[in-house]
């Protein structure tokens, strides 16, 4: 199979140069000029600046549709349905999408899965999530990843290798949703990391996070065991803990006083979860679904409560069962 990556960011660049050297046919694209560029001229990317990137990059985004059978998602998810306007719908239709993105959209509320089958209806659809930093699998570190959907297991043969193990599962909308509730709960882990490195807390902060991703998930019929798996509880700790975590670092930036703004002039990196979060909390109203943390992070970045405060929110919530509905 031929394969095609949308998206330059670090994820995008990763993966691609992953599959080139496991003698896929990849390209890569990338909205801007200057990134093709680096990437073709001098095998570089600015994302990734200590690692040679082999992949071919082209901006044409119809042109690598075309030449693909398999295309592969890493776009910020606030920013995919503006990408998905401008490709052909006769060189996309009857193939393969593969998403490696995690969020859910702030307008509509849905998953990537849902804003694909908005634009194409005859396409197959895949997710592809876990713990798995660009960084690290740069550099060939050991990492183990979860796929579900359709053709699951042609795409893990073709894409795992010795240092990425690709593992089937059967659960799309758990697979997409435990990769986009995690990023809010690494803002979390981050505030508390800035706040003082507090094992407990973070022990604590972690627990019950799982539990409210879980909580969250089965209002849309995920699996239970998802969120105890690769794409759950292993992307939730790698995420909470790890030093290249960009929502772990904007939770810990929030921490030391600076503001949103501040921050985010700061890096060309996404933070998913800091928009995830706003979608969130509107679903989660509208569901009536008990989102303690996910509220707490929304309240310090969009309305400005300090995360001290938050801290002392979710202490002195009412006593209650721990595994209450
Ligand atoms: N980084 C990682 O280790 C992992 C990331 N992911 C997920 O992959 C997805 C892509 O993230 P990642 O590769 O890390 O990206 P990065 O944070 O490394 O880079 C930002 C990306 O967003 C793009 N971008 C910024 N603004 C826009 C816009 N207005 N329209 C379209 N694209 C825009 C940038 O393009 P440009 O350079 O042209 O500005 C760049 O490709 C996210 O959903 C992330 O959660 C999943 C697993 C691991
Ligand atoms: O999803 C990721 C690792 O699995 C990347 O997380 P960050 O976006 O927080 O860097």
């Amino acid at each position: 199979m031929k394969y095609c990556v949308l998206g330059s960011g670090s994820w995008g660049t990763a993966f691609s140069n992953m599959l080139h050297n496991n003698g896929k046919s990849v390209i890569l694209w990338a909205r801007r000029k200057e990134i093709c560029k680096k990437i073709n001229e001098e095998k570089f990317s600015p994302y990734l600046p200590q690692t040679n990137i082999n992949v071919f990059c082209s901006t044409d985004l119809n042109e690598c549709i075309s030449y693909s059978d398999v295309i592969i998602i890493a776009i910020p998810v606030q920013h995919l349905r503006n990408i998905l306007k401008q490709i052909d719908k006769h060189k996309i239709d009857s193939k393969i999408i593969l998403n490696l993105s995690k969020g859910i959209e702030i307008s509509t509320g849905k998953r990537v899965s849902e804003i694909i089958y908005e634009f194409f209806d005859n396409v197959s659809y895949a997710v592809l999530s876990g713990p798995s930093h660009a960084e690290e699998v740069v550099q060939k570190i050991p990492t183990a990843v979860t796929i579900a959907g359709e053709y699951a297991e042609s795409l893990q043969k073709d894409i795992s290798n010795d240092f990425f193990r690709v593992y089937t599962s059967s659960d799309v909308t758990g697979v997409e949703l435990a990769g986009a509730l995690k990023n809010i709960m690494a803002i979390a882990a981050g505030i508390l990391d800035g706040l003082g490195n507090w094992d407990n807390a973070k022990a604590a902060l972690m627990t019950r996070a799982l539990y409210e991703m879980i909580k969250f998930g089965k209002a849309f019929g995920a699996k239970h065991e998802t969120f105890m798996g690769l794409s759950g509880i292993g992307d939730l700790m790698v995420t909470c803990n790890s030093k290249h975590s960009r929502n772990r670092w904007l939770g810990e930036q929030i921490a030391k006083g600076k503001n949103i703004k501040e921050i985010l002039s700061q890096t060309r990196m996404i933070a998913e979860g800091m928009y995830t979060v706003d979608a969130v909390m509107k679903i989660a109203k509208r569901l009536k679904i008990d989102m303690p943390i996910s509220k707490e992070v929304y309240e310090i970045i969009y309305r400005g409560k300090t995360p001290k405060e938050s801290m002392i929110s979710l202490m002195s919530r009412p006593l209650k069962n721990e595994w209450y509905v």
